[in-house]
């Protein structure tokens, strides 16, 4: 670690520091910026453009009590090497260590938590007139970037902190890139700006200019303010963060200290709302990640370019290596796209995430990125699907949250022909509580009309997709982050000929008559491996994969519980209102009696770590189902099974 970052606490131990130490200051984070995310895995790229940025703000603002909300949150390691977690930094995105986000319960610096985008503005706006109806005093600065101005909420926020006219600064993050490059008019506005930064200053002169001019031009920049407006109107047309009530300073190079330094202690006495337009590069300072900003905006353990050795090639043991689910969804979808003309497939900003840069490349005017906007993605589909095309809307489950009104409102209740591919579906692992794709069981099989499935492996994934576009209304595939289980040995075919599947049928993959484990989706993988250690035990256990949440295999369940009087079910999602409620629902609906446990994720958040490990502590492994399944066989009395068990038999 660096001399002068070591000697870093807190924000104010910055303030003494000269313009050639906080540039040195500056190279000493960026080299703990990679050391740190090449062990870790993290948002390297968007941290490596902000460094500059994070020591104007620190230098000038006094947080704590100067509030800085980060939208997202990911791009504020900097900021946390700055307020006092440079020690833990190392234990960043692992179990029990920092968030890769800002979190209010991690440090009295982080004002407000994120994770998902776009909620900013909305959020600084809320901080900021809580101040002014306490009567305190401070300042609040929101860090959008030009991706997450793609969000509508953050439009939503612009819109109304311009009328109501809050001292508050938005800081605007311009660095081309969302994830992947960034997309929409907003951008090529923003690219404008940034091509005319001569002609900004222009105007900034003609005022200086006028002002100058004694008797005339002071009394014409003064009449109530609107004279100014309407000359520089003359001039050249208002930005549009000028249009929505904010006053607009920039473009300006976000690396440069002293200009970021000089031009937020003007925003700040300017009062009002303020948008600062800083321009950065994503990835700067390193090398790979200047070059391919796409891949360093998040990625796992790396080796840092001046640590890889030439090491030879290992003497080729050819073993087949699993494809994720990301990617044996695109793949499949591409060839469903070449029979049917009317499938399109819809991003919210993750062409590379869920797999779909490669359905781009074979059929670019067939894939639609829209930015970070999934309430938009899904009412599009949906429009789409009354017009005759058959749309994919692929989005990670945390994100389909963003659009849970226009999934039922614009969709469902129309009983329209979408198909949502839900990648990133249960634990995701180090992105933690913000990112886990745990609801989505629960907040999707209450809607009429859709058909909600998941995929044991990536077969079964192909199989679903292809059903899913052969149906006539909604229908959801989720499955999880991560490789496809392949049987021993074996490559995965992408070749093979999709299936399609008899709606609300389950697979029966092993009889057994001392208990039924109904396993859904990745569950069923170590569902079976229970299976086969129970039987070494002498327990019969059968395996029901239930494939769809809703409809369910109402009769083989049903069936199951009568023959075996004890069932477990096994879902990566919580366990209130999930797949294993569904169950019990069904139970008491036909007055079947039968013990059931429902293993899945607990009414709480589930922090970060590492992915297995987190589904170990809910008991989604093999151990914890063969435990439940066990406990189910053994104990008899419910009060023993409370002993040893939170998931007391019902
Ligand atoms: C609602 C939502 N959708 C998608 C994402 C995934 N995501 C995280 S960061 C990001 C790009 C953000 O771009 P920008 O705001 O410009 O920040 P940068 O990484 O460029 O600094 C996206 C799409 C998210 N976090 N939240
Ligand atoms: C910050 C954010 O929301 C994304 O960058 C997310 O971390 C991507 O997750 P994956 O790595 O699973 O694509
Ligand atoms: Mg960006």
């Amino acid at each position: 670690m660096g001399r002068i970052l070591e000697t870093i606490g807190s924000p104010a131990d910055l303030k003494g520091l000269s313009l050639a130490q906080l540039k040195e200051l500056a190279s000493e984070i960026r080299e703990e910026l990679v050391e740190t995310v090449a062990q870790t895995g993290g948002h390297l790229g968007p941290n490596l453009g902000v460094v500059e940025l994070t020591l104007a703000l620190h230098t000038v603002l006094s947080s704590p009590r100067d509030r800085i909300v980060w939208d997202v949150g990911h791009q504020a390691y900097v900021h946390k090497l700055l307020t006092g977690r440079r020690e833990q930094f190392r234990t960043l995105r692992q179990e029990g260590g920092l968030s890769g986000f800002t979190r209010r319960s991690e440090s009295p610096h982080d004002p407000f938590g994120a994770g998902h985008a776009s909620t900013a503005v909305s959020a600084a706006l809320g901080i900021a007139l809580a101040r002014d109806a306490l009567g305190e005093r401070f300042a609040v600065v929101a860090v959008v970037g030009d991706g997450a101005l793609t969000g509508g909420m953050a439009y939503e926020g612009l819109n109304n902190a311009g009328t109501l006219g809050t001292d508050l600064v938005v800081i605007l993050n311009d660095n081309e890139m969302s994830i992947a490059p960034n997309v929409g008019a907003i951008a090529r506005y923003l690219t404008q700006l940034r091509l005319a930064p001569g002609a900004r200053r222009a105007k900034e002169d003609v005022e200086r200019l006028l002002s100058q001019i004694p008797g005339l031009g002071e009394p014409m920049l003064r009449v109530g303010g609107r004279m100014k407006e309407g000359l520089k109107h003359l001039l050249l047309p208002g930005t549009l963060f000028e249009e929505l009530g904010f006053s607009y300073y920039g473009p300006l190079d976000g690396h440069d200290i002293p200009t970021l330094q000089h031009i937020l202690r003007d925003g700040l006495d300017h009062g009002g709302p303020v948008l600062i337009h800083v321009v950065t590069q994503k990835g700067r300072g390193y090398r790979p990640a200047e070059e391919d900003p796409a891949t360093f905006h998040g990625l796992g353990p790396f080796t840092p370019y001046w640590k890889a050795e030439k090491v030879e090639p290992a003497a080729a043991v050819e073993r087949p290596k699993p494809p994720s689910y990301s990617k044996v969804f695109a793949t499949s979808l591409i060839g469903l796209a070449h029979r049917d003309p009317r499938v399109v497939a819809i991003t919210a900003a993750m062409p590379a995430g869920t797999g779909l840069s490669a359905f781009q490349k074979v059929f670019p005017d067939r894939c639609f990125d829209v930015g970070i906007a999934e309430q938009n993605a899904v009412t599009m589909a949906a429009g789409m699907s009354t017009a005759g095309l058959r749309p994919v809307v692929a989005l990670y489950s945390t994100f389909l949250q963003r659009g849970y009104d226009q999934l039922i409102h614009d969709v469902c209740v129309q009983n329209l022909p979408v198909t949502f591919a839900l990648d990133r579906a249960g634990i995701v692992g180090d992105d933690g509580p913000t990112h886990h794709g745990v609801f989505d069981l629960a907040y999707m099989r209450c809607i009429p009309n859709l058909v909600l499935m998941a995929p044991k492996d990536g077969a079964e994934l192909q199989d679903m997709l292809a059903t899913a576009l052969s149906l006539e209304g909604p229908a959801a595939v989720r499955y999880p982050k991560g490789a496809c289980p392949l049987s021993h040995g074996q490559a995965f075919d992408f070749e093979r000929e999709p299936r399609i599947l008899e709606v609300g049928r389950s697979e029966l993959l092993r009889p057994g008559t001392d208990v039924a484990i109904i396993a859904l989706g990745a569950m069923v993988g170590p569902a079976l491996e229970a299976a086969g250690a129970l039987e070494a035990e002498g327990i019969q256990a059968a395996v029901l994969n239930a494939r769809f949440v809703k409809p369910l295999d109402e009769g083989r369940i049903l069936d199951l519980a009568r023959r075996t009087g004890r069932l477990v079910t096994v879902e990566e999602g919580v366990r209130m209102g999930g797949f294993g409620s569904a169950v019990l629902e069904l139970l008491s609906d036909r007055q079947v009696a039968a013990r059931v446990v429902r293993l899945g994720v607990e009414d709480r958040f589930v922090e970060h770590g590492g992915q297995e490990s987190l589904r170990a502590q809910q008991g989604l492994s093999a151990e914890g189902i063969a435990d439940a399944a066990r406990r189910l066989v053994k104990v008899v009395s419910p009060a023993a099974w409370r002993k040893g068990a939170e998931n007391a038999p019902s």
